[in-house]
């Protein structure tokens, strides 16, 4: 039976994902997005979009309030590392204000299941190869603090108000949809597999390698890269979770890659290599980020289909050359 759902930052490259595969398994989808960093075109037809902020409480009221929700997700929010870095405050106050809000809004109008885009960034200080959610958290930056602080509302909407949600801590979200329908499209773009497809097509100067120093094999940041496809999966599957209570799940593969090993997947992918210089460290960035993601397979069944290095940075690949100018102006 076809269900109808919320989807905050649909627009964006994660979030579009995920429409598509409700659309596909024939559910009705709202999406609120104010295409900050999201795309019109990114959305198939079909999809209304209100275009806003997810944390307008009149928006919300408004939308919420025409009733018939299955499910809340929530993906708008500022999401880089570094730039939080540079603006602690802006990310702290938005990102925790417009998760709240929108936390408060679901409840004011009986939203019963809200599913978070949490991160990997929640793990800066790692005491284990496989950081699963056991692990202690110690974000890595002011915006693994601001996803945390909505974590923490989440969890006291549920005691207090009996809302069922799954934080859904991505490792790092990469690849396109396999069908070729939509991709990612950031301007600036400041993701490690979009830069180095567009610097071995020569469409940018060769990519920066934040740091060659750190403690892993090759010196370079090792990171869990997870197919955005195989991430919409998993928010398919925690709706049946969220029926009974309220969940938490690391998502990633279990195998961590170096950017030096990014590189030369896409250059040989490519059919090109990929030019790039070694550049200082980038602030907030950990050293190795790799998920443990047992309890999401022992609990859901959800086994990544895209899980190989060569299959992400393929999908991606394939919606660059086809795509130069990306999605174009919104
Ligand atoms: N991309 C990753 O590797 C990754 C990893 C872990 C977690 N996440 C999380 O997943 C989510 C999606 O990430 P993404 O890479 O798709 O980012 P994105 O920037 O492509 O998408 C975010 C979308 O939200 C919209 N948006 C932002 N703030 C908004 C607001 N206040 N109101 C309405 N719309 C707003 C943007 O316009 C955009 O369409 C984010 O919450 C991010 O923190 C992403
Ligand atoms: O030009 C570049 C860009 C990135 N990197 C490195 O590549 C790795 C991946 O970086 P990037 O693609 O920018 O992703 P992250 O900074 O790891 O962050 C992503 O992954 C996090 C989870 O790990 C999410 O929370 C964030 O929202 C999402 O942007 C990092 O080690 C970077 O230092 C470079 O060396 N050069």
């Amino acid at each position: 039976m076809s269900e109808r759902f919320l989807v905050t930052g649909g627009a964006g490259y994660v979030g579009s994902h995920l429409v598509l595969a409700l659309l596909d398994r024939g559910d009705e989808v709202v999406v609120i997005d104010n295409l900050r960093t999201g795309h019109r075109a990114a959305l198939p037809a079909g999809v209304r979009l209100v275009v806003g902020d997810a944390g307008d409480p009149a928006l919300l009221d408004a939308v919420l309030g025409e009733g018939g929700w299955s499910a809340a997700f929530h993906f708008a929010s500022l999401s880089l590392v570094g730039e939080s870095m540079r603006e602690p405050y802006r990310y702290l106050l938005e990102n925790a204000a417009t998760g709240i809000r929108l936390i408060e809004a679901c409840v004011r109008h009986g939203v019963r299941r809200f599913v978070l885009s949490s991160t990997a960034n929640l793990f800066d200080q790692a005491d284990r190869d496989l950081i699963d959610e056991t692990t202690p958290i110690v974000p890595g930056s002011p915006y693994g603090e601001s996803k945390h602080m909505v974590e923490r509302a989440l969890l006291w909407a549920d005691r207090i108000h009996g809302l069922r949600s799954a934080c859904l801590r991505y490792f790092n979200a990469a690849g396109a949809d396999p069908q070729g329908r939509i991709g990612e499209d950031h301007d600036p773009e400041t993701h490690l597999i979009p830069l180095a497809i567009d610097a071995a097509l020569g469409r940018i100067p060769p990519l920066n390698v934040f740091g060659d120093d750190y403690p892993t094999p090759d010196g370079t940041c090792v990171r869990d890269y997870i197919h955005v496809a195989d991430l919409a999966d998993a928010h398919l599957r925690v709706l049946d979770v969220l029926t009974t209570r309220s969940a938490t799940y690391n998502l990633g593969n279990g195998r961590g890659h170096s950017v030096r090993e990014v590189i030369d997947t896409v250059g040989r992918i490519a059919g090109r290599p990929v030019p790039h210089v070694v550049a200082g460290r980038r602030a907030g960035d950990p050293a190795t980020l790799v998920a443990g993601s047992a309890r999401m397979r022992a609990e859901t069944g959800w086994t990544p289909r895209h899980a190989s290095l060569d299959d992400i940075v393929a999908t991606a690949h394939a919606w660059r050359l086809a795509h130069p100018g990306g999605y174009g102006a919104n």
